[in-house]
């Protein structure tokens, strides 16, 4: 398993040593020690899986203190962009956002620490999504982002009116008046 750098302080692409033969692949999607190894401690205490088809974009969501999640992303089906947004307060890539294409191919994880915004959009015609988080869902410390931010002007690699977005989603606030008690705590 290698770790990559993103430039961005707490967020970590991961990807796995695959095995295969004949029978087909095997790797280690987690490793509590590895990932220690890697300086990542988080206890990871909830797993949340979602479908999604093509277009579907989710987020950009963040839970706050003290549910303040850490997350770490896979696709089980198809493929995804994974996007982060870098919202702590005094952080070198404060407002920064980072995209990466996660699939059921390249098998590659993106970690992010409490302190990004997380959404991310299908590429395929369905995807599955599986994401560890070190804190447990808790609706009343649900935040969020719109996904359509004009500052952040994220490209999410699909045609915008081919975009599939939940009420709650449409109706979030733009980055500029998001709820943030985030930190940049080095
Ligand atoms: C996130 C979550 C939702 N739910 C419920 C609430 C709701 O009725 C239903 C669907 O919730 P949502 O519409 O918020 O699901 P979704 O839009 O997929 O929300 C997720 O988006 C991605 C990008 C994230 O990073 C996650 O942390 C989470 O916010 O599931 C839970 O029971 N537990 C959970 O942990």
């Amino acid at each position: 398993m290698s770790f990559i750098e993103t430039g961005l302080p707490g967020l970590l692409v991961f990807e796995p040593t695959v095995f295969n033969d004949s029978r087909g692949f095997f790797f280690e999607a987690y490793n509590e020690k590895m990932f220690g190894e890697a300086g990542i401690e988080n206890e990871f205490v909830q797993d949340n899986q979602s479908r999604s088809t093509y277009g579907v974009i989710r987020g950009l969501h963040y839970q706050v203190t003290p549910f303040a999640q850490a997350k770490l992303v896979r696709v089980l089906i198809g493929t995804i962009l994974d996007v982060a947004v870098d919202i702590r307060k005094g952080s070198p890539t404060f407002g920064k956002t980072f995209s990466i294409e996660l699939s059921a191919e390249n098998k590659k994880q993106l970690f992010l620490s409490a302190g990004f915004a997380h959404g991310f959009s299908v590429l395929s015609e369905t995807a599955e999504v599986l994401y560890k988080c070190d804190r447990f869902y808790n609706k009343a410390s649900e935040h969020g982002i719109v996904y359509n931010d004009p500052a952040l002007k994220i490209d999410w690699k699909i045609p915008m009116d081919k975009a599939v977005v939940s009420d709650k989603d449409q109706v979030l606030p733009v980055f500029a008046n998001c709820v943030n008690p985030f930190e940049f705590k080095g």
